[in-house]
Parts: C-alpha cells; structure tokens; sequence
C-alpha cells in the first residue's frame, strides 16, 4: 500500500523540502511508495494523483510553492466527504496521508481522522498561527522577505522625508509583524490582537518624525482600530467563505497623512511573502518534519502533527493543535512596544 502526500491552503516556502524528506526517508529507510495528491484536499476528493518516487523529488528542497499545487478545496462540501475520500484511497492503492497544512488544513484531517482515515499531519503556514508547535515552516523565510522590504521602503522614505506603511500577511495573527518589524526597527507595530486607536498610531508617527526620522508602521492585514469591528476587507470571499483581508495600509496612510501632515505612503507586500526560495531554517525544519512525518506513519501516530519543541521533533495529538490560535502574547506585544515612536 501507497503513502499519500498532500499540500493544502496558501502555499509557503518549504512545502518542497517536507515532500523531498518524506519521500527520501520512507524509500531509503522504509522501503514504501508514494503518491502525491494533486492540489490538496480537491485532489484526495477527485482522486487526482501524480507519481512520487526517488527522481521526482530530486533537488526540490530550495524550489518555492508546491510540486503537488495547492487548493483551498473543502473535502467536506457537495460530496459525502469521508466516503468519498475513501473509496479514492482503497481504489488508488493509498494507505494513509500526510496532510501539510495550517489550521484549516489540519481540521479537515482532524474530521476525516475521527471518521477513521490513516492522517499524519505537517504544520505550514506562513501566519504561524498554529499552537503546539513553536514554530511552522514558512513564517521565517516570510518574515526575512518582509525585513528586505522594510529596509527599502525605509531608504526611500528617508530620503523623501515620508512616513512609510507596510502591509504583511497575518489574518488572525501578527506574529510576521512583529518580527518584520523589530527587526526593521519600525516606529509603530499594528497587530490583530491589539486593537489601537488612531490617536496613539499619530503619537508614535509625530513622535518619530519630530527626532527627524521617517517613520515606519508595520500592520498586519488583521489589524483593527478600536473604531472597527472587523478586519478590513474589500476582496470578496475566498474558497471558504471567509473574507479576503488586505488593504488597511491603503486606508490608514491617507488618514496619518491628513491628521500628521506628513506625506504617507502605503505599500502592500501580499503574496511576495510566501513566494521564492525557503530560508536555510524553513529548508531544514521542513526537512526534519517530513522525516518525522513518516516516522510517525509508520508507528501508526494517526491524529497527530509533527511539531517543534525547542530543538527536537515530536508530535501532538490534532487536538492540541487547533483547539486555539497561536497568538502574540501580550507580554511580546509590550516587549516590542517599548521601541516604538
Ligand atoms: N473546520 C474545517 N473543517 C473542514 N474543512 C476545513 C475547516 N477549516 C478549513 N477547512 C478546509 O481546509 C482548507 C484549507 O484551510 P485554510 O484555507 O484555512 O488554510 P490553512 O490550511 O489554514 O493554511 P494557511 O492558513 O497557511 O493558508 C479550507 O479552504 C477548507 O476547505
Ligand atoms: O492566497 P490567498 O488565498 O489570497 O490567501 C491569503 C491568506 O493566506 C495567508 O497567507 C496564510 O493563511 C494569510 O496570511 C492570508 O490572509
Ligand atoms: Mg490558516
């Protein structure tokens, strides 16, 4: 029986190098096949699969995206989900799967694992927004790729005297923008979890810019202010049904404009973040967890995530997964906060 390999939700850095390392190690040390499920969820549902041996997986670890595609498809809409998914495994020879994904990803396996499907699972997310994990793969190549952005944004808003605002990803969680912004050394850092009023984002502008700098606020496309109450959106739905977040540095430059008078520009690095080759890091924690992906295949650890706890590899129960998002902690939140204005 055949291992099945999916790579499901937004892509990110690293999906290459957890598809390279299961693959390697289940052929070298396990002797098993494997065949890859083409676009996630929506290639397990139409039994859309690609052959997945020794020679097509050569040389992927540095390449960006996903060999396998991906999809936002739910497993669970318009078909008979479960029995769907297994009567496409038992035709095509599938045994199990390893399911790389985020937290949307994870609790489709988690409902297809409790019906009796074989499912590993392999955090990825760029948000790192997933619990019992310290990190997923993806988020550090992101956060670098939003730190070389701020450093040019900031070279040209010094030399045009302008307040600069920086758009990241981060739907529910603003962990790329703290990061992206510490390490930039931006003057304001504008998050999902703390919501802030205008009045306090013009301080720490007008306080930047009397010390003769050019300020730059990082904002997560989560991000609110106290008067809102949802995170702005204006791009419709996504394959879920959730609304598409971007934008709120478009909405907030005109207004620190006009309330600061200082000339504002707004920049929005959308899907750059999750384009190009992975980090040194994501490469090897992505390795690392596709080997222990098939560990735990082959101990029949079904239910369960690989995840990071300091140095080592372990695993959790799906549960302990999703049962909440990994937010910033307030006490990071105020750590950074000192640095801002
Ligand atoms: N609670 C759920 N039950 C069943 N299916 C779900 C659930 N949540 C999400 N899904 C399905 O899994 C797909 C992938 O989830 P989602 O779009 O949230 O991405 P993700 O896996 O969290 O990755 P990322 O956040 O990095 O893009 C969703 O489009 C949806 O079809
Ligand atoms: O690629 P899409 O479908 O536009 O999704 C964008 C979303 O995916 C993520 O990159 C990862 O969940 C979010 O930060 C962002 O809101
Ligand atoms: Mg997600």
């Amino acid at each position: 029986m055949k291992i099945g390999i999916l790579t499901s939700g937004g892509d990110c850095p690293g999906l290459n190098a957890v598809i390279r390392g299961i693959v390697l190690k289940g052929t070298q040390v396990y002797d098993k096949e494997f065949v890859g499920f083409r676009d996630g969820w929506r290639g397990v549902v139409e039994g859309d699969i690609m052959p997945l041996e020794r020679k097509d997986i050569q040389g992927i670890s540095k390449q960006g995206g996903t060999i396998l595609g991906t999809s936002r498809t739910n497993p669970f809409e318009g078909t008979n989900g479960v029995d769907t998914v297994r009567e496409n495994m038992k035709r095509l020879g599938v045994d199990s799967l390893i399911a790389i994904g985020g937290e949307g990803t994870l609790a489709a396996a988690k409902r297809l694992t409790d019906a009796g499907i074989k499912i590993v699972g392999v955090p990825k997310t760029v948000d790192n927004d997933l619990s019992a994990t310290d990190y997923t793969f993806g988020f550090d190549t992101a956060t670098q790729i939003a730190t070389d952005a701020m450093d040019r944004l900031r070279t040209t808003g010094d030399s045009h005297g302008r307040c600069m605002v920086a758009e990241v990803m981060g739907r529910h969680v603003g962990w790329i923008a703290l990061h992206s912004g510490m390490a930039a050394g931006a003057h304001a850092i504008l998050i999902p979890e703390q919501k802030t009023s205008m009045e306090q984002i013009v301080e720490w502008v007008t306080s930047a810019r009397d010390r003769g700098r050019a300020p730059l606020v990082v904002v997560a496309e989560g991000f609110t202010l106290d008067t809102m109450d949802d995170a702005h959106s204006e791009r419709g739905l996504d394959a879920f049904g959730r609304p598409r977040l971007g934008g709120i540095g478009d909405l907030l430059a005109p207004e620190i404009e006009a309330l600061t008078g200082l000339e504002t520009r707004s920049t929005t690095l959308g899907h750059i973040q999750r384009g190009g080759t992975p980090s040194a890091y994501d490469r090897v924690l992505a390795t690392r967890y596709g080997m222990a992906a098939v560990d735990a295949v082959i101990h029949a650890r079904w239910g369960r995530m690989v995840s990071l706890s300091g140095t080592e590899i372990t695993n959790v129960a799906f549960e302990d997964a999703l049962g909440k998002l990994n937010t910033v902690p307030q006490s990071r939140y105020d750590e950074a906060s000192i640095l801002f204005g």
